[in-house]
């Protein structure tokens, strides 16, 4: 095994150490070995796009870092305009793997642009942000799959106004750049007809399962992370789990897990990382989760209605805030804390005060210690409590070890959705509000939504206090 590999540590998930009602025995978990292999050749058969990234990206990449090199000297901001899987991905690289302080000191950004993702359509929060960048010297990418998305859309057509308004008509294709469907939606028409750089999204790869591709990487590329190392990172862990033996999969045997886990009423997922640089990765681990497992209906359409809840905490910070629910609570979650063992910078902590007892004993640790002491803390008093909780364990914070987690998480998604017979990669929940906020702001062809909002019933006042 090689130092720069992730790992899973379940052991805290198990009968032996939770007791019989709250832990998984290893026969239920071999129970499951038919049932796996079986969801390991429907996944392999049919190939789901995500797969084949860590190995089809060479040219893209070698596009993305050639556009990258040729423009880093006119920017000095870059801007993400996108939205859920348009945008969490790249958040959550930009968190991980680039300074925390990275937009407010250039020694940590070098030649590199700062980077935003505006991500909500909060007016307030939006138009102060065009308000704070100086125009142009920015770069937006407006990233969409369906080249539809109404916060999207919306925040490119405000930014286009203005850029137009400041620096003219002409310089729209200087200054924004598409990332899309080829073949699909609006917003491949709108790039061709402004004469926009472009970079396609694979029809084949959904939105929450895109961060390998130019949707991840351009805004990566442009702030410095290296996109090849990220690639290889998933390339490790596809093959690593190429294997339809359980025991050998780490990705097969986390969703095991956590399938068990919901069975047994743990319909709760707490993805917990005891590093702030993965806290956006819990972020985008929710959406993954979330639209992808939450279904109405099995592939057979018989009603199901099933889907675990994923929730984000960040240790330590959580532990002051949701540790008590965790321990005392239902026993209703699942627990996975991600752990990293050598953080980028260590800083030690002075040894003063040394009549005082309750301050005297952190001189001479450092945070590293003291964070990852923390977790194993929280882990053990959880495991006392028969509380469910398994670690993924990353050497470093670096490409290679983000690339293998995101490969990881997909992959165990998309098992997931086989194991409970649904699909995984449509989201036909989240239809309805949109077409009642098209129907209510007057899109063609809406119109039936807008009659419905205008006739629904009235509140009832006294319902309101
Ligand atoms: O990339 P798009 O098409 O703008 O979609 C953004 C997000 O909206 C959703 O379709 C949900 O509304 C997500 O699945 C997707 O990641």
């Amino acid at each position: 095994m090689s130092n720069n590999e992730i790992k899973l540590d379940y052991n805290n998930m198990m009968a032996d150490k939770l007791g019989k009602e709250h832990g998984i025995s290893f026969k239920e978990i071999e129970n499951l070995k038919l049932a796996a292999e079986a969801a390991h050749e429907k996944i392999t058969d049919s190939n789901p796009g995500f797969m084949e990234l860590p190995d089809s990206q060479a040219e893209i990449v070698k596009e993305i870092n050639e556009f990258v090199d040729n423009n880093l000297d006119k920017y000095d901001n870059f801007v993400v305009l996108g939205i859920g899987g348009s945008a969490l991905g790249n958040i959550a690289l930009q968190t991980a793997l680039n300074n925390p302080y990275y937009n407010l000191n250039a020694d940590y950004r070098g030649e590199h642009p700062r980077v935003f993702f505006p991500d909500n359509v909060d007016p307030d929060r939006f138009k102060s942000l065009l308000e704070t960048l100086d125009l142009s010297r920015t770069l937006f990418n407006v990233i969409s799959k369906s080249g539809s998305t109404a916060e999207t859309m919306s925040q490119f057509l405000i930014a286009r106004g203005q850029v137009a308004a400041e620096l003219g008509e002409d310089a729209i294709k200087d200054h924004f750049l598409a990332t899309t469907s080829k073949d699909s939606g609006f917003l491949i028409e709108i790039a061709e007809r402004e004469g926009m750089p472009k970079f396609y999204i694979p029809d084949n790869v959904g939105g929450r399962f895109s961060v390998l591709t130019p949707v991840g990487l351009v805004s990566a590329a442009f702030a410095g992370i290296d996109i090849e190392k990220l690639l290889a990172g998933a390339r490790a862990m596809k093959e690593r789990t190429a294997t339809a033996d359980i025991w050998n999969n780490p990705a097969y045997m986390h969703g095991i897990l956590q399938l068990l886990a919901y069975k047994k009423g743990k319909t709760i997922s707490v993805m917990m990382p005891y590093n702030h640089g993965l806290k956006d990765f819990a972020d985008w681990y929710r959406q993954l989760w979330a639209e992808s497992l939450g279904k109405e209906v099995d592939r057979e359409g018989n009603t199901v209605n099933v889907g675990p809840t994923p929730v984000k905490a960040l240790g330590a910070t959580d532990q002051h805030s949701q540790a008590q629910l965790y321990m005392e609570g239902p026993f209703d979650k699942l627990i996975t804390f991600l752990e990293v063992e050598n953080h980028k910078q260590d800083i030690e902590i002075p040894e003063e005060y040394q009549d005082l007892d309750g301050v005297n004993y952190l001189g001479g640790h450092s945070l590293e210690k003291l964070i990852n002491t923390e977790k194993q803390a929280t882990e053990l008093a959880l495991t006392k409590r028969n509380r469910m909780n398994n670690t993924i364990i990353f050497p470093e914070l670096n490409e290679h070890t983000v690339g293998q987690f995101i490969y990881m998480l997909e992959l165990e998604t998309a098992f997931v959705g086989e194991l409970m017979n649904i699909n995984a990669y449509n989201q036909p929940g989240v239809e309805l509000g949109k077409h009642y906020t098209y129907g209510i702001l007057g899109r063609e062809n809406y119109e039936d939504k807008a009659k419905e909002f205008a006739d629904r019933p009235e509140p009832d006042s006294d319902l309101i206090i």
